[in-house]
Formats: structure tokens, sequence, C-alpha cells
């Protein structure tokens, strides 16, 4: 028996999708060439990612496995400072759902590509139709919403914050992806009450072929402004099919979440979930390896890069990141046992250096220590879900093929 560790790096996508024209950033800029780490990479290289960092981007650790060359492979494109030979198993992933949000990306992952289109909101002021204003309304006691919109969350924050603690009224916005996001108050709104107004709207949404309700708990005053919290919770709608996480369960493993991979997977095939900032999740990841047993699967998202940089247009804070991220990987990969498959991977892209705010249609590369130098090549999403399952000595593969 062996164990499994799926380490997410939220929208750490490397380029190269073929259907990148079919999505878009600011309704009419298709994502073609998009990619997240390649663009990153030249930016540093050019000295345009000098705040809080300096020089070319510093990945020796998952460079060594395989980045570069995963990067290479599934774009074509640059990749200045990552360039070793890698000593890992090394390809990129490609997805075949028709979305490029996270629980797409991971149900994917995970063995399930999607088999619906998500519904989505209009970017048209008011966004949501009367009805959904209206359950919303009922659900949290008052009698109006802020927002209605499409918005980025924390530009959304500055300029309704005030009012909405004046007003008591929530802040309800949403994007490209297939979600509701509500924004209150930790104090003057409150978290429980955030909490039970998105689960008592989340089943007539989901009905709508509408992903996630989002909790957005925030806190700050106009004069010191307003800062989102680690409190965010996750709505999500049941993965239409079992997922890598119940074929584990079912076979009498544990399914160990490290982040919001509880949340994504609908708590579904989940055994324990442990939250918190990035740097959190780092030491839960390590202690894993501690409390981790024969036949588990550890399943980790660090969200960090998305959430803070990507959807923020942050060259330089994604940048500072990933070698932040990159330097904890020698920890990590010294907690390997025999056995062991560490693969890390993403969901999606969120190019720092594109047009708009939102997640950009990319391939994502697939590095893995524990089986020693080895090409993959181009994978499909769901072969990871497939391979992980293999090693595991589990039955059911779901969509993929294993490329073990
Ligand atoms: O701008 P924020 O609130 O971070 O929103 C982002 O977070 C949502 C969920 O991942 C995405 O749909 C994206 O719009
Ligand atoms: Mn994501
Ligand atoms: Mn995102």
């Amino acid at each position: 028996m062996t164990r499994a560790f799926v380490i997410v790096l939220d929208s750490v996508g490397c380029g190269g999708a073929p259907d990148a024209h079919k999505f878009f950033n600011n309704k009419t800029v298709p994502d073609t060439g998009a990619n997240t780490l390649a663009h990153i990479a030249q930016a540093c290289a050019d000295g345009d990612a000098e705040d809080g960092r300096s020089g070319p981007l510093s990945m020796p650790s998952l460079d060594g496995l395989g980045l570069g060359a995963a990067i290479r492979l599934a774009s074509g494109d640059e990749t200045p400072g990552m360039t070793a030979t890698p000593t890992g198993l090394w390809g990129a992933a490609e997805e075949v759902s028709p979305g490029k949000d996270t629980p797409t990306g991971h149900w994917e992952i995970a063995g399930v590509p999607l088999p619906w289109d998500w519904g989505y909101f209009p970017d048209t002021v008011p966004a949501f139709p009367a009805d959904v204003t209206a359950a919303i309304c009922r659900a949290a006691g008052v009698d109006g919403i802020l927002g209605d919109k499409h918005a980025s969350g924390t530009v959304i924050l500055n300029e309704l914050g005030a009012e909405h603690i004046r007003t008591g009224l929530p802040i309800v916005y949403t994007s490209v992806d297939s979600v509701i996001q509500i924004a209150a108050h930790e104090e003057h709104f409150g978290l429980e009450r955030l909490y039970a107004l998105c689960e008592a709207i989340a089943p007539m949404v989901h009905d709508m072929r509408i992903g996630r309700v989002i909790a957005r708990p925030f806190l700050g005053s106009e004069a010191e402004g307003f800062t989102r919290t680690t409190n965010r919770r996750d709505y999500a709608m049941t993965p239409p099919e079992p997922t890598l996480c119940d074929w584990v369960t079912d076979a009498g493993g544990k399914v160990h979440a490290i982040g919001k991979i509880g949340d994504i997977f609908a708590h579904r095939g989940i055994s324990s979930v442990q939250k918190g900032a990035d740097a959190d999740l780092m030491e839960y990841l390590l202690a894993s390896f501690d409390s981790a047993q024969d036949g588990d699967l550890v399943f980790a998202n660090f969200v960090e890069f998305d959430t803070k940089y990507g959807h923020r247009r942050d060259i330089a804070g994604y940048a500072s990141a990933l070698e932040w991220f990159d330097s904890q990987v020698p920890r990590v990969l010294k907690k390997m046992r025999d056995g062991d498959l560490v693969l890390f991977t993403a969901d999606h892209g969120n190019d720092p250096s594109w047009v708009g705010t939102d997640h950009t249609r990319e391939r994502v590369p697939v590095v893995a220590a524990g089986l020693g130098a080895c090409e993959i090549g181009q994978v499909g999403f769901s072969d990871i879900g497939a391979s992980v399952a293999a090693h595991l000595g589990l039955k059911n593969r779901g969509a993929g093929r294993s490329f073990l």
C-alpha cells in the first residue's frame, strides 16, 4: 500500500490550451496566449517584477522536478530562470470541461469532467434576476442588496463597504465564473448570519446550475480600509458523479482535505478538513506526512496565488508567492517515505499580465516526486485522478487513463 499527496497550486497554469479562444476576459479579449507561469518568469527576467522581490524567477525545487520543462512542453514559451533537467515525473495537462473555474478544474482532476454547461449571470446592472434578489432579501431579512453586478471582490469592498455598514445590506456580486458572492462585515452583519444566508439560498442557486455561493466575510472600517478574512466559505454544487475522493473513501482510505478542497467537493468523500492562510496550510501539509496512513490521499489547495495575486493582476506579488512556495518544497520532499507519490498541479490559469481580472484558460503543469525521472508528455486533467487511483491500487479510474 502507498500514499498519495495531490497539491494544487490554484491558478498556476502554463499556457497552451488549444481552446483558449473560447474563453474571455473583459468580455471580448480571448485567453489565447495567456500563460501564467511563463509570463511571470518573463516579467521577472525583464526586471518588471521588482516590488518586494528581485531578479529572475527563482523556483529551483519545482523546476528541478520538471516545472520549466512542463511549461515549454505545454506552450512552447520561453521559461527564463527555469531550465533545469527534470529529475521528477513531468508533463502538462489539458482540461476538456467547459469551464475555467476552481470546482470544474478540481472535479476533472479528480476524474469527473463537467457533463453540463454552468449557468452564468449577465454582465449588466442588475446582474441578478428578481427572484434571486428576493430570495437573498428574504433569507437575510433585508429589503435590498448592494452591488448586483460583476465585480472584483476587493474593489467592491472599497466601493461599497461603508454603505454596507451604514445600511446593513449585503454586497452581492458575480464574475465570469458561475458564482454568487456575498460580502458582509463579520462584526456589523455577523459571520454566522452571512453563512446562514449563503446556505439558505444555495439550493435555489444550484438548481439554476450556478456552481457556488461564496461567503466573503471582511473586517475593517472606512478609515482603515476593508480586508477580507480567511473565513471565506464556498457552498458548492455536489460533483455530478463519484470522484477520486469517493473512490478513496469507498475503498477504506481517508481523504485529508487541506485548504478549500472540502468545500470544492461539497464535503463528499472528505474525511478531515484543515483551513487557513497558505502559510498555515503548508504546516498542515507537512504534518499530514506524519499522520496519513497507507491508502490515504492528502489533497491540498493553495489558493493565495489566485485570490491575492492572479485576480489582482499583481505580477510581483504572484512571483513572490511562487518563490515562497518553492522554498517550502524541500521541506515537503524530505518528509516523503517509500511508496509516497507527491504530485503538484493546478486547476486553471490566472495570468497576472493579462487584461481583466478573471481566470485564464490554460494547460497546467504536472510535476511529481516519488517515481523517478519520467516524461509523461501531454495528458488530460482526469488522467491525474486515474494515475493517483492507480498508485493507491483503486479499481475506479473515472474518465482518465493512468500515466504511471
Ligand atoms: O474578485 P474575487 O472576489 O476574488 O472573485 C474571484 O473569486 C471567485 C471564486 O473563485 C471568482 O469567480 C473570481 O471572480
Ligand atoms: Mn482555482
Ligand atoms: Mn479565482
